[in-house]
């Protein structure tokens, strides 16, 4: 039998930091929401008791360094699963991009996997799972549109922004997220992004106001270590995107556009800069 499953990509629309904590992660407190960019996994049951991945993406890693494998072998033993799986990802989202490809990956696994076993996973205890495989990953399991604290694996479910065109632009450079975290000075914060403000201008379904409170600390560290992706948001701005953001730790930046006229102009015009431009919309 097969299971597919799809597994977009997210953007943040804000991501503050307040602290480090402890255990060495940083208290955030993050809008995040899915676009219709997206992974798509097909999972086949296997006899054997093992986990095989493949992928035509040929720049990620298909033993237990993979966060779908790591999902599945999570979801095997908590449930005693004897069954194995064999679970192919059609890749779509741009690897260690800030968009959670491999987070969301790992989500679309606990969801495929708990149907296909019939296992009767609650929505919440597969966030509570995936909490065990990534910060980003319990959004990921319920996708829609969520104020993200803690670590990212505390969520409160929020109305959807209204509706618009994303235009997402990943300079050629990977950057890693612990690297990002392990930089910033989250004490030492100029500015912090008006979280209430932004969920009362997607309450209030005004994209004018989301544009005008777009904001992540993350642009602190990475827009130094990488001046391509200051120079990526100051082209997007110029070619009259509405919003522009770099999502997540990046190096992805992202633009929010309203009317359909200026989307391809925009395209064009940084498509001359960078090779991996997409335009998506958000996920409804
Ligand atoms: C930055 C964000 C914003 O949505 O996403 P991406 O840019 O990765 O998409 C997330 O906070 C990333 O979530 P995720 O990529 O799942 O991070 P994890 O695998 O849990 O952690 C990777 C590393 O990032 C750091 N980390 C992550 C989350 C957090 N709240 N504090 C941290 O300090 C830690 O050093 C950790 O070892
Ligand atoms: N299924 C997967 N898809 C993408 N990256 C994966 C996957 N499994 C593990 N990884 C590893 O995770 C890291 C990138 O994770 P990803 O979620 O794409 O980045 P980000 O969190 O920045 O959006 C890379 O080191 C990559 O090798």
């Amino acid at each position: 039998m097969k299971i597919y499953e799809k597994a977009p990509a997210k953007i943040n629309l804000l991501l503050d930091v307040m602290r480090k904590r402890e255990d060495g992660f940083h208290e955030v407190e993050m809008i995040m929401t899915m676009v219709d960019l997206a992974d798509r996994l097909e999972m086949e049951e296997l006899q054997s008791d093992s986990i095989f991945i493949s992928s035509q993406a040929g720049y990620i890693p298909l033993d237990e360094k993979n966060l779908a494998f790591q999902a599945a072998r999570l979801i095997k033993d908590r449930y005693n699963v004897r069954k194995g799986v064999y679970i192919h990802l059609d890749k779509n989202i741009p690897v260690a991009a800030g968009l959670a490809g491999g987070s969301s990956d790992a989500a679309a696994t606990l969801r495929g996997l708990n149907r296909l076993w019939q296992l009767g996973i609650s929505e919440d205890e597969l966030c509570t799972l995936g909490a065990e495989l990534g910060s980003d990953v319990p959004f990921c399991v319920t996708g829609g549109t969520a104020i993200a604290r803690g670590r990212g694996e505390k969520l409160e479910r929020i109305p959807n922004p209204p509706q618009c065109w994303v235009i997402l632009a990943k300079p050629p450079i990977n950057v890693s997220t612990a690297d990002v975290y392990g930089k910033l000075r989250a004490s030492e914060l100029k500015q912090h992004p008006s979280t209430q403000d932004m969920v009362e201008a997607i309450s209030q379904g005004s994209f004018a106001d989301v544009c005008a409170n777009l904001g992540n600390v993350l642009e602190t560290v990475t827009l130094q270590l990488h001046p391509e992706v200051l120079q990526m948001k100051d082209i997007m701005q110029r070619l009259g995107a509405d919003g522009v953001l770099m999502s997540g730790s990046g190096p992805t930046v992202f633009g929010l556009v309203s009317k359909e006229a200026k989307v391809s102009r925009i395209y064009n015009g940084l498509r001359g800069f960078c090779k991996e431009v997409y335009v998506v919309r958000m996920l409804t």
